[in-house]
């Protein structure tokens, strides 16, 4: 079984580190020329994940985008999965689950038990019910080879309220949480499977992001206003572990696949030139 962050390392080494975001929003749909409907859902996302997993190292489908249309709006994400890990993409479930350990072990089983049809290889995941309550996750992405990117530091203006809050001892919450992100990777090679949301509208990410050991996904180019450029200063130090996630900015060009796949293209090289050593 090879791990996550092995999967990752060489995804990024020979496709490239962009990560295409899959955010069906009324917006986009309305901008495809769809019904905001489970049937426009499916066009667009289906569609969009058939223009871009064949390019990309992975694609994150934003959960919350099908959930509003309920059981079909799922069953279309449980196809959007299927459809990106056929053609070699990994799939990164952005949903930011977390909950008492209990109820955080049945996340864990819809997201990374592979029975599920719903298992990605990996998933975001909120440590803020505390970073033990993640303990199932965490478990159950080393069973199956899956992986976790964990929010750390958010690319929202609003997150350093509580993410830049202290704990004893002076660390912010953001750097604690880190610690325990290191921990988890500590001794993997190429690349831990245990990976942060940093974002790249960030000042600085407020951590020496070398001793994270496993991948930074980075959301925030493009419609947020970060760059490629932005992301490389801020992790110099771990920049071939940068997973850099955009959304908005490529689905816009969409839906002619040609420029959808066109945009991936040029995204990924701008974001090679920036990232790669
Ligand atoms: O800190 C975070 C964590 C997650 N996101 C998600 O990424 C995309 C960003 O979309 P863009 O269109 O590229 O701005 C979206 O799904 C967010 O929920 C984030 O932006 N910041």
């Amino acid at each position: 079984m090879t791990s996550f962050g092995e999967r990752l390392r060489s995804r990024i080494d020979s496709r490239g580190p962009l990560c295409v975001g899959i955010d069906p929003s009324t917006a986009l749909l309305r901008a495809w020329g769809l019904d905001d409907s489970p049937g426009g859902l499916e066009k667009f996302a289906r569609s969009a994940t058939e223009a871009v997993a064949g390019l990309a190292a992975a694609v994150k489908p934003q959960s919350a985008f099908f959930e509003r249309f309920g059981s079909r709006g799922v069953a279309v994400l449980e196809a959007v999965v299927a459809d990106a890990r056929a053609a070699g993409a990994l799939v990164v479930m952005d949903a930011k689950r977390g909950d008492i350990g209990s109820t955080t072990a049945a996340y864990a089983q819809a997201y990374l038990d592979p029975g599920s049809p719903l298992a990605a290889d990996a998933v975001t995941v909120s440590p803020y019910l505390g970073f033990g309550s993640l303990q199932p996750m965490i478990d159950t992405a080393l069973a199956h080879g899956a992986g976790l990117f964990v929010l750390a530091r958010t690319s929202n203006p609003e997150a350093g309220e509580v993410q830049l809050a202290t704990v004893p001892g002076g660390r912010t919450v953001a750097a604690a949480i880190m610690d325990h992100v290191a921990g988890l990777n500590r001794g993997a090679e190429p690349l831990g499977s245990f990976g942060v949301v940093l974002g790249a509208t960030l000042d600085d990410p407020g951590y020496p992001v070398e001793r994270l050991g496993g991948p930074i996904l980075a959301p925030g180019v493009g419609a947020q206003g970060a760059t490629f450029a932005d992301a490389a200063r801020l992790f110099a130090a771990a920049r071939r572990d940068v997973l850099p996630s955009v959304s908005r900015a490529v689905l816009a060009e969409g839906p002619d696949p040609a420029r959808l796949r066109a945009a991936v293209a040029r995204l990924n090289d701008e974001a090679r030139a920036h990232l790669s050593a």
